[in-house]
């Protein structure tokens, strides 16, 4: 057994009124994949900013390399060759992917005296990662999500990183994409340079995973257990103290789709985007919409809730004919979208979770006074708290709650606002395991109780478990419909990959 490379001891961090650490212990040995486990508001993301010196530790010693540290910087820890890749990379879309490689190095451009310098050792760099194509030239900005990923991965071994953590690295890739995600990782870690791997996923730490620490309300429950000692179940109880059956809720028993549908989109087009988009869903019914990123779905979304505007076609709620990109007609009418961009696109961060969560919906309790304000409360902390948004106290500013705690206090807003046709982008995006199973239940109740939901994921099982009936969409164009149970997992991904395959 080698020695560790990092050792982290009793770590402490508070902020005004959670104890976000409470005396947390990791180590990470060189060349291992470190999985590190935990529900939304566990503490990964502090923890980790106490390693990347972002936030400095109430109490607790950093062991790095046999030495004890401190870190005052996020600098002084990639200067020591600990590198962080946060899910919101800190990469400048407008600069050159061999400009941002070498951001903040001490000369610009790495110290590299002429551009063509600069790009030979980019290149180099992703030629390492297994990514020759990525040109050094290109502007960062035309990248898909993988290709920054990537360019940030090249930044840490800039730094000769090692041990490089990443915050969710899959949650913005498709399959094909964190097939090649996980061919980098195990490149750099045969390499001797460690990971220290955050997922919600849990089926990656299986195949990626040498060994998982797990954290739960700020403390250390399970530390550097091996994978192949611990089952799923057992990871699944530690992170939550219960054991949760992955199952989906039940389909009803009788045909939905019989009558009219409440939601009718035909012939929907938008130039360079999706062509020809037809669909109809009852009410009562889940369509689960899937696909490659980039292959449509959100910008089809979108455009039924009015948020774009088609270039042909038609949305039909209820009968009624909807204004082509208008949200206010479609929301009036009784439509929500829950988007992907949760952060960026709905939340209001300096204003409570209550607030947020009832921003759709102010004019139910606004005209009752304190009476109001009192439901208001109560709607929404029944709802908050069905998904567990920690911590359970709906006066919090947003700002202050994890990542995933962000995303259901969102989803939590489109359940309470009583939609007719309710669409969900991604909604399981970085959210736990716990509320998963919380949050299906609750969609399949909205649908049982006749709301039409429209779901687009990337998480296959995800769509054949949930919905009654999937659309696959392959470059703007439908390519499959049928009922989600004729479908297995392998069927999506050769129908999303056909005319793909590398
Ligand atoms: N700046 C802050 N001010 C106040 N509280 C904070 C702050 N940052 C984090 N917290 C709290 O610390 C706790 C741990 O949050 P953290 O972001 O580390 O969780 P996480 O495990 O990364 O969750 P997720 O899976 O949702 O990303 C939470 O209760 C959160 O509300």
């Amino acid at each position: 057994m080698s020695r560790p490379l990092l050792e982290m001891h009793g770590i402490v961090k508070e902020f005004p009124g959670v104890r976000a650490l409470d005396n947390v212990d990791l180590d990470v040995r060189p060349g291992e994949v470190h999985c590190l486990l935990g529900q939304n508001g566990a503490g990964k993301s502090t923890l980790i900013k106490v390693l990347a010196g972002a936030h400095t530790p109430d109490e607790g010693r950093i062991v790095w390399q046999g030495e004890d540290v401190s870190f005052a910087h996020p600098i002084d820890a990639l200067g020591h060759g600990l590198a962080t890749i946060y899910q919101e990379l800190d990469l400048v879309d407008g600069l050159s992917v061999a400009d941002n490689i070498f951001l903040g190095h001490e000369h610009s451009r790495g110290g590299f005296v002429s551009r063509g310098e600069t790009n030979k050792a980019a290149a180099a760099l992703l030629a390492r990662l297994g990514h020759p194509e990525i040109k050094p030239g290109r502007e960062l900005g035309s990248l898909t999500p993988a290709g920054k990923q990537i360019t940030s991965m090249a930044r840490a071994l800039s730094y000769n990183a090692q041990l490089i953590v990443m915050d969710e690295p899959s949650a913005v890739l498709d399959g094909d994409e964190v097939g090649n995600l996980f061919r980098v990782i195990k490149e750099i870690t045969s390499e001797g340079v460690a990971v220290v791997y955050i997922s919600h996923r849990l089926e990656e730490i299986r195949e990626i995973g040498d060994r998982v620490t797990v954290l739960k309300d700020g403390r250390t429950v399970a530390q550097g257990l091996a994978v192949a000692d611990v089952t799923t179940r057992e990871v699944v109880s530690l992170m939550t103290g219960r054991d949760i059956e992955f199952v989906f809720p039940d389909r009803p028993t009788t045909a939905v789709e019989t009558g009219a549908p409440l939601l009718r989109v035909e012939g929907l087009s938008r130039k360079g985007e999706f062509a020809d988009v037809s669909f109809d869903v009852h009410p009562g019914e889940i369509l689960g919409l899937t696909g490659l990123v980039g292959a449509g779905r959100s910008e089809i979304l979108e455009t039924v809730y009015g948020a774009r505007t088609p270039d042909e076609g038609t949305v039909t709620l209820d009968g009624q004919r909807m204004r082509p990109g208008s949200v206010t007609a479609a929301v009036k009418a009784g439509m929500g979208l829950c988007p992907e961009e949760r952060k960026a696109q709905a939340l209001v961060l300096g204003d409570t979770v209550i607030r947020n969560v009832s921003l759709a919906t102010l004019g139910r309790y606004a005209n009752a006074g304190l009476i109001g304000a009192e439901a208001e409360r109560e709607d929404v902390e029944k709802l908050t708290r069905d998904l567990d948004v920690r911590p359970a106290d709906g006066r919090r500013v947003v700002r202050t709650l994890s990542g995933g705690n962000q995303q259901k206090a969102v989803l939590a807003r489109w359940l309470l606002r009583e939609c007719k046709v309710l669409l969900l982008d991604e909604p399981t995006r970085g959210v736990d395991v716990g509320a998963r199973s919380e949050l299906y239940q609750l969609v399949r109740d909205l649908a049982d109780s006749g709301v039409a939901v429209v779901m687009v994921s990337s998480e296959v099982p995800e769509v054949l478990g949930l919905a009654d009936r999937v659309l696959v969409v392959r470059d703007g164009r439908v390519v499959h419909e049928s009922p989600a149970t004729e479908l297995t997992e392998a069927d999506v991904l050769d129908l999303v990959m056909e005319g793909h395959a590398a």
